[in-house]
């Protein structure tokens, strides 16, 4: 039986900045459904491998393909009409725009500028699509509060929520933890676990938090100096005693 063509490959993928690799020869195949963790030490290049895989920036070295095309070259919207998506480590919602607001424009953006000049004909379809993504991302009740109101987690929903109205296959979440309180951590937790094994997207996830990551990952990459020095099921990755030498003793 042949094994399926994997959603995303990397192929000796790099980035340097004038002439300092940043991320070095990183090959990596995920598979159609699969959660795949990037743990290391701060500094190790794993913001840098998404800023890659997402488009922010150019790669300088190897290739990128998403469902067998080579989309190396292409630019951030493009990759992202083929189904990739991401949230950022630092969070980027407006203060002063609603929960529902947020979603309905990313909702309107996510369709196209095609879309635009008939958004009055759509706006029952978007706002079922608002409804529906507060309702999956547990915001349903708070879609009338300012985004500037919101606790950590909350606003850490809302930053899954305008990305998930887009329907992406293959999402980039990096550190999706930071900033929640131990309180919220669950039920952020919880909601990744849905999107990933309810909704069946594709996830890729920084995150330092072992304990988030054991109940989650299907694999860990362990990203060290700009390499991927480890990949493998969670088990595995934290009896390597390379990985234990490197990272795993002295930062978890
Ligand atoms: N635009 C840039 N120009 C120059 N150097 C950069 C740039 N972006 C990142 N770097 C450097 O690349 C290295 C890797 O940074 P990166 O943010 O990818 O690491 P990280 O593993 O995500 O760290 P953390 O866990 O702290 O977020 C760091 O030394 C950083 O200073």
């Amino acid at each position: 039986m042949s094994t399926p063509a994997p959603v995303l490959r990397l192929d000796g993928l790099g980035w340097s900045v004038r002439g300092v690799p940043i991320v070095q020869d990183v090959s990596l195949d995920v598979a159609e459904g699969e959660f795949v963790a990037f743990i290391g030490p701060n500094g190790a290049g794993k913001t840098s491998l998404f800023n890659l895989v997402s488009g922010i920036y150019p790669a300088t070295h190897g290739t990128l393909h998403l469902d067998g095309a080579d989309i190396t070259a292409l630019p951030v919207p493009a990759r992202a009409r083929r189904g990739l998506g991401r949230t950022f480590q630092t969070s980027s919602l407006w203060p002063g725009l609603t929960v529902a607001e947020h979603v309905r424009l990313a909702a309107q953006a996510a369709a196209g500028p095609a879309a635009s000049y008939r958004i009055w004909r759509r706006a029952g379809h978007y706002r079922q699509q608002v409804e529906q993504t507060l309702e999956r991302t547990g915001l349903a009740d708070r879609a009338d509060h300012l985004a500037g109101s919101l606790s950590h987690g909350g606003k850490r929903k809302l930053e899954l929520a305008v990305l998930l109205v887009g329907e992406p296959r293959l999402i980039l979440l990096d550190e999706p933890m930071a900033g929640v309180s131990a309180e919220e951590v669950p039920a952020l937790v919880e909601l990744i676990r849905s999107v990933h094994q309810e909704q069946g997207r594709t996830v890729l996830m920084v995150e330092h938090h072992m304990d988030v990551l054991l109940g989650l990952a299907d694999r860990l990459a362990v990203m060290h100096h700009g390499t991927l020095l480890a990949l493998d099921t969670p088990d595995a990755v934290m009896a390597d005693a390379t990985v234990q030498g490197a990272y795993l003793g002295e930062a978890l």
